[in-house]
């Protein structure tokens, strides 16, 4: 499990978690998957690492046959993990029976592709299932009326005595959605919930998801190819040939394009570099009273505040020189001039720093240079 420990380790910057001390609700550990057997085995996952924690939505994108039902589905215990580690719940699934794990699967809610609704119940009877696993029943009025709220909140309210043969598949789809969460479950796993749906339907899902992340601390899975629901996800994860290729905690990726569109030394990067930038850019946490450059030091490294405040010092005496702190960037002139650093930096407080390797750096100096020759010569040629 992810400890005090990670605090201080370098990730990239687009994936710092600011609650990496917290406990995880899903925490995926070199996850392989296989599927056939003899000469028809097929690898399927490869070395898949993911941490979830309550109350957060991510969403899963990726080309068909990436392999994102398959880690879901591993994930929500519908299959045996193979190679790697799982804990979903706190639990280590990989090493749980058969009984530990049917009693698991009674807090996760699920709602996959393939409706799986009973055709002779109705669409209330079909959202109670749900509720009838559960090992502490209530009234069964109280059962209902819980039933009838949340198919009303999916907008089924009148068809709540409907059975599947008189549901349309998008109706279907919005009943499977009610049963997902009509139990409150503290993992919700969704196999493309909004395919079937218009965009009126499929906005009261995700905003039904959200509610519940917020207010019930449900953590969220949401496999995808429905872009019009990319908005309520705080994580995007793709998925490539197997493996989780890119993990972006969205909040953190437009705080740090927001930081450098601001940095006046980027003034002429496009947009789309400045995005490649943010990718390759680490976070790395500090603790008040080291020193993150010292004077006279090759500079290899640009780096810009996250939070917390810095002294830059120099010497010889050690002199105070000036304070700075979120949004402030610097190391840049070692990097510009090729010269040592010209100043000690040391941490004020303890905070985060992001940092971007002395090559991307000058290859954004390199476009904001030649952006600035062509203004130079269409102004000239005009
Ligand atoms: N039961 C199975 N037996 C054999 N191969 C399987 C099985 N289920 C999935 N696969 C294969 O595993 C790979 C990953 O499939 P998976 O369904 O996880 O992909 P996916 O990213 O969810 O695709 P899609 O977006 O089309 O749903 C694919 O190559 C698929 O053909």
């Amino acid at each position: 499990m992810a400890d005090e420990a990670s605090m201080t380790e370098i990730v990239p910057a687009t994936q710092f978690d600011t609650q990496s001390g917290r406990r995880a609700a899903i925490e995926v550990r070199g996850v392989e998957h296989f599927f056939g057997n003899g000469d028809a085995r097929k690898q399927v996952l490869f070395n898949n690492n993911l941490i979830v924690r309550p109350g957060e939505i991510v969403i899963m994108t990726g080309q068909s046959g990436s392999g994102k039902t398959t880690l879901l589905t591993l994930i929500g215990t519908l299959r045996r993990v193979q190679t790697g580690e799982l804990f979903v719940l706190g639990q280590g699934v990989h090493q749980s029976s058969v009984a530990q794990i049917n009693q698991l699967r009674r807090r996760l809610g699920f709602i996959f592709q393939a409706h799986n609704l009973f055709s002779s119940l109705t669409a209330l009877q079909n959202v109670r299932m749900a509720l009838e696993l559960q090992p502490q029943r209530r009234s069964r009025s109280e059962e209902n009326r819980r039933c009838q709220e949340m198919l009303e909140a999916v907008g089924l309210g009148e068809r709540v005595h409907y059975k599947p043969r008189g549901l349309s598949g998008g109706q279907k789809q919005r009943v499977a959605v009610a049963r997902g969460l009509v139990h409150q479950p503290e993992i919700l796993l969704a196999d493309e919930p909004t395919a079937a749906l218009d965009e009126e339907s499929g906005r009261k899902v995700v905003t039904l998801f959200q509610q519940q992340a917020r207010e019930r601390g449900t953590a969220i899975v949401i496999v995808t190819h429905d872009n019009r629901i990319l908005d309520v996800a705080d994580r995007i994860v793709k998925m490539d040939f197997g493996t989780i290729a890119r993990d972006t905690r969205v909040s953190e990726a437009s705080n740090i394009g927001e930081m450098l569109s601001r940095c006046s030394i980027f003034d002429g990067v496009t947009i789309r570099t400045m995005t490649q930038l943010a990718d390759r850019m680490k976070a790395q946490p500090y603790k008040a009273g080291s020193r993150i450059i010292r004077q006279g030091d090759p500079g290899d490294t640009f780096y810009l505040i996250r939070d917390g405040e810095m002294e830059v010092r120099r010497d010889p005496g050690n002199r105070l020189v000036a304070t700075i702190g979120p949004g402030d960037f610097f190391g840049e002139t070692a990097l510009l001039t090729g010269e040592p650093r010209n100043a000690h930096v040391d941490a004020k407080t303890d905070g985060v720093v992001y940092t971007l390797d002395a090559q991307s750096f000058r290859e954004a100096m390199g476009e904001r240079a030649s952006l600035d020759q062509e203004v130079r010569s269409t102004l000239f040629a005009n």
